[in-house]
């Protein structure tokens, strides 16, 4: 496994929020073997002692010979502790020398107490021994490879793997902060003076916990970051500066990490902050808040003058205050993913981990009336930072004098700017045209229910059962896919390729295990036919930052490899043929531009596994592979077949349900065949770039080969089990 390791035993009793110290007579220091160092001191009058090992910290009543049980003590055993905690857990230790002795500081997350065993301060309780999990754990992940699939023993070893893979990830759930604070003192003034040595070798123990709170030497991550503090007051239900303060602050304030707090006065101040960051002033932006800050934080970035550099220089750390929450979902997991505390500890201890940014390009002249004509106050302010956001594909002069109105967040100077050929924007979670579109932004006014909202909105629109009027257009590319049962091969070899991960986190293809080399391949393949190609770009040249488009704009005709009509494109999977997809006479797989002959209720793309903690929509995405997840709802699945594929959502399977085509594309386009606007869209047509309101025209889409979008992560990777697809539905020859 990569990054920390979370799920080593936990401790089992219930700590308590403050422990202070007082004087008492024990004030040895003294290591109990080569592995476990330990003190022994007082709190709150007791004695105790504070130990560690290269795995664990502990907490643990007693410590002197009176203890000993049987000649062992029992304190130096992290199974008697009262508080046992994985090293990762610990925020901050250090040493603070008096004429008395000194207090030993130790910050720290547990995890809440045990209710069916409330036992107090000091109470006793063995924890399964940690040699004990560690062998079950290699046990089970031996029998990974061996496991039946269809076998009832074979699901039952898999669940097992799956909770003991999810104990490892994170255990964390509702983890608290502690503070212990442990006196070093003479047993009594001036009789027994402290050993001589004894301040240093405490100061000694202090640091060497913080050395293995924050990482081995090689892959340590600095402590005491310096954090610039984004809060969305309005995201999700609104509680984002509560939520800071009271729960997420005194985390980071406990870790030594120094604070810049700013709270967002309006929609696009994220993206205006991004835009004039001191790129090498933080060690990482929070952002208190939902994915849409990250949504304009990523575009403010991309549109700097140094764009590139600041993409690569400044890292995000995500709280979950907003309604979906889809990255922190993906970076924790899906019982983690609102963890508060396992987010703060992210922004405290995470490491970069790079996302694929996709470019979307739009017909500019589409565009601009759709920001001016828009009646909708929310739609107008954040088409209006989305707008901010464009960037042009003109020349430097054009660019200049676009970027002098778009600073203005002035509609009608926006107006007045020369008309551009197309707008350039950026986008790291999804894309979504029809019914998923209306679940999203259609469901606004209910932004209390906070997720809740999302479920309610798709048993409504698949009620309403539109259809989505759209062209799509597919470039499948050298590595795209339309088969399942390979896409599933590449998750589950990038899976093994990212446990050997170790201090670069970097996500991409280079961590591929041994079986990758295929892929690793193509995608090199693909980055050099990339680079040596001109660049199109409807013959703009390049944009004014550094993203440039491999697939050209939206603007440029599509054509086939010789310039004849585009080809149909098949999107039968062979290895999952169980849809309602028709067959489809003549039709191909080709690598490069062909059109989608299939009736949909819409489309929904993304680069990320979860866009929901209930929805679990593109499992087969992967980092770094220079690949969008494309689900085309098909609007021949009948109303009863898509709310039947609510079940199993949050675990992926609803890739194969039959009323849903799933495939791997290096670019797509869409054109819707109505107008923004026209009353039989819903809200006059809505689009969601990142759950963010786009203006209803034609769009392309394909991810950056040069640009990322860099997170903090505490796992090196999207924290999501691999998907078992289903059996198959009954009667059918597969
Ligand atoms: N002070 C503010 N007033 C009005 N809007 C704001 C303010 N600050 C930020 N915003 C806007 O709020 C929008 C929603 O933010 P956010 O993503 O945090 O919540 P959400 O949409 O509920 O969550 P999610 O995107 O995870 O579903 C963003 O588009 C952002 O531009």
């Amino acid at each position: 496994m990569s990054g920390p390791a979370l799920g080593l035993p936990r401790g089992p009793d219930k700590p308590s929020k403050a422990v202070k110290g007082g004087t008492a007579p024990d004030q040895t220091a003294s290591t109990a073997s080569s592995s476990v160092s330990s003190v022994h001191v007082s709190i709150e009058g007791k004695p105790a002692t504070l130990s560690f090992d290269d795995d664990l910290f502990w907490l643990a009543r007693g410590g002197s010979s009176a203890h000993a049980v049987n000649g062992a003590d029992r304190a130096l055993d992290p199974r008697h502790a009262y508080i046992c905690v994985p090293n990762a857990l610990v925020l901050y230790s250090s040493f603070v020398p008096d004429s008395d002795g000194g207090s030993l500081l130790v910050r720290l997350l547990a995890p809440p107490a045990n209710q069916s065993n409330p036992l107090g301060p000091f109470g006793f309780k063995a924890p399964p021994s940690k040699a004990s999990q560690v062998a079950s754990l290699q046990t089970a992940l031996s029998k990974k490879n061996e496991a039946p699939s269809a076998s009832a023993d074979g699901e039952a070893a898999r669940s097992k793997l799956i909770a003991l893979q999810e104990q490892i990830q994170g255990p964390c759930a509702n983890v608290r902060l502690v503070k212990i604070e442990a006196r070093l003192v003479a047993k009594a003034k001036g009789v027994h003076a402290l050993e001589e040595d004894q301040q240093e070798r405490a100061t000694e123990w202090a640091e060497k916990l913080m050395r293995l709170a924050y990482g081995p030497e090689a892959a340590a991550v600095k402590p005491f970051r310096h954090l610039k503090v984004l809060i969305n007051p309005v995201g999700g239900p609104g509680k984002g500066v509560q939520l800071f303060h009271s729960k997420v602050r005194p985390i980071l304030e406990a870790a030594g990490c120094t604070l810049d707090i700013q709270i967002t006065t309006h929609s696009g101040h994220g993206l205006s902050i991004a835009q004039t960051i001191d790129i090498n002033a933080y060690d990482a932006i929070v952002t208190v808040s939902g994915d849409g800050m990250l949504h304009e934080i990523l575009n403010g970035l991309a549109k700097r003058p140094d764009g590139a550099e600041a993409l690569e220089k400044v890292c995000v750390a995500p709280i979950p205050t907003g309604s979906g929450n889809a990255i922190s979902v993906n970076l924790l997991g899906v019982k983690q993913g609102f963890s508060m505390a396992l987010a703060s500890l992210n922004a405290i201890k995470g490491r970069p981990l790079s996302l694929d940014v996709c470019s979307i390009t739009q017909p500019r002249s589409d565009t601009l009336p759709a920001r001016a004509s828009s009646t909708d106050g929310k739609a107008k302010r954040k088409s209006r930072a989305l707008n901010a956001s464009v960037v042009s594909s003109a020349t430097a002069s054009q660019s200049a004098a676009v970027d002098a109105a778009e600073a203005s967040s002035d509609p009608p100077a926006l107006e007045r700017a020369p008309s551009q050929a197309y707008t350039h924007s950026y986008s790291f979670l999804t894309q979504a045209i029809g019914l998923m579109a209306d679940v999203d932004l259609g469901t606004e006014h209910m932004r209390a229910l906070g997720d809740a909202r999302f479920i309610i909105g798709y048993v409504g629109g698949v009620l309403a059962n539109t259809p989505c009027e759209v062209d799509i257009h597919v470039k499948l590319g050298a590595s795209g896919t339309t088969n399942r049962a390979d896409m599933r091969r590449r998750v589950a070899r990038f899976a093994e390729g990212s446990q050997s991960l170790d201090s670069t986190h970097d996500g991409g293809l280079q961590a591929a295990g041994s079986g990758e080399e295929e892929d690793a391949q193509q995608v090199e393949n693909a980055t050099l036919e990339w680079t040596s190609s001109p660049q199109r770009a409807n013959g703009s040249g390049q944009t004014s930052n550094a993203a440039q488009l491999r697939h050209g704009s939206v603007l440029d005709p599509l054509s086939g490899p010789s310039q004849e009509a585009l080809p149909v494109l098949d999107l039968q999977d062979p290895s999952w043929p169980h849809t309602v997809l028709p067959v489809l006479q003549g039709a191909t797989t080709p690598t490069g531009w062909a059109k989608v002959d299939a009736r949909i209720s819409g489309l929904y793309a993304g680069k990320l596994p979860y866009v929901a903690r209930d929805l679990m929509q593109f499992p087969y995405a992967l980092p770094g592979d220079g690949l969008l997840d494309l689900a085309l709802l098909l609007h021949d699945g009948g109303r009863a077949g898509k709310l039947r594929a609510i079940d199993g959502a949050e675990k992926g399977q609803i890739i194969y349900d039959r009323a849903l085509s799933y495939f791997k594309a290096e670019a797509y386009r869409v054109t819707p065949r109505r107008k923004a606007g026209d009353k039989a869209l819903k809200g006059g047509g809505l689009l969601s770039i990142d759950g963010e309101h786009t203006p209803y025209a034609p769009f392309q889409v394909e991810v950056s080969r040069n640009l990322h979008f860099k997170v903090l992560s505490l796992f090196g990777r999207f924290v999501c089990p691999l998907v078992e697809p289903p059996a198959p539905p009954a009667g059918s020859s597969a």
